[in-house]
């Protein structure tokens, strides 16, 4: 089986830095990667090229069986679900929040036409719900509070029923229990039979659900390591990784990290 997501040799350069620079990855149907590593270090950008947001300056990227620069990506695009803050930020002030699912499956951005199917409006609807944003659905996407955005975002993702699902620090900016409600619920969601493929991007080792088998460590644009999480995610790649001392703990399937120098 061709993976869903093979990137070769890719370096995206703007100006004279590297934002990637050489990374190779290759993402099976039935894996659930994560892509940890420091500020700056082109996670972000990574999510953009595998979501068919951006080409790189150099190397060959395969999503879902096509040719990045050879497939019309309007066509590509919602065969992929994104939940990221500049998605977020491109949404139309005003925009309710169902009308935000529900036009994931227009592939836009801002309710465009009166009318949507029923049927568009039922499944995002349910979608709203089964994130337990439901009763918010009338609700202007900007009122909402930094939890209940995300899981809008998410049902957003969702929405097209997608075969690859990229989510890029869904966890930030949720206060404790909003981000034991979103590790719970995303390790249910990958963790269902018709899962999609899922990579999540944080920062935070805590924000890792369990259920999650592969990692990709990225710093200054390279790969540090990666592979299976429990090969690869170690004290002595998280410390070259952030660049300072670190001791890893894993407890029941979840992770965190701390200095252990001051
Ligand atoms: N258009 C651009 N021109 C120049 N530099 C850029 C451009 N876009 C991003 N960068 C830089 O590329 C680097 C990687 O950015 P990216 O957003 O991919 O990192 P990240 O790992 O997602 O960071 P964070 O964890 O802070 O969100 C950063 O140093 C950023 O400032």
């Amino acid at each position: 089986m061709s993976p869903v997501l093979d990137i070769q040799g890719v370096s995206v350069r703007r100006g004279r830095k590297n934002l990637l620079d050489d990374v190779t990855w290759s993402v099976a149907e039935d894996e659930r990667w994560v892509v940890l590593g420091p500020n700056g270090a082109g996670k972000t950008t990574l999510l953009q090229i595998a979501a068919a947001r951006l080409h790189p300056t150099v190397g060959s990227v395969q999503i879902l069986d096509e040719t990045l620069g050879a497939v019309d990506v309007f066509e590509l695009r919602p065969r992929i679900g994104l939940c990221s803050n500049a998605l977020a930020s491109s949404m139309p002030v005003g925009e309710r929040a169902l009308d935000m699912v529900v036009t994931a499956a227009y592939g836009v951005t801002g309710r465009w036409r009166e009318e949507y199917e029923r049927l568009d409006e039922r499944r995002a609807f349910e979608l709203l719900n089964s994130w337990g944003v439901g009763t918010l659905f009338d609700r202007t996407f900007s009122t909402l509070s930094e939890g209940e955005r995300k899981r809008v975002q998410i049902a957003r993702a969702l929405m097209t029923d997608p075969e690859l699902l990229l989510l890029d620090e869904p966890g930030a900016g949720l206060d404790l229990a909003g981000r034991e409600s979103l590790v719970h619920r995303t390790a249910e969601l990958v963790a269902a039979e018709e899962a999609p493929t899922t990579v999540l991007v944080t920062h935070h080792l805590e924000e890792i659900p369990p259920g999650f088998t592969h990692v990709l460590l990225l710093r200054e644009g390279r790969t540090v390591a990666q592979g299976p999480i429990r090969e690869v995610l170690t004290s002595e790649n998280l410390s070259t990784t952030f660049d300072i001392p670190l001791q890893l703990h894993e407890r029941e399937g979840r992770f965190s990290a701390f200095a252990t120098t001051g």
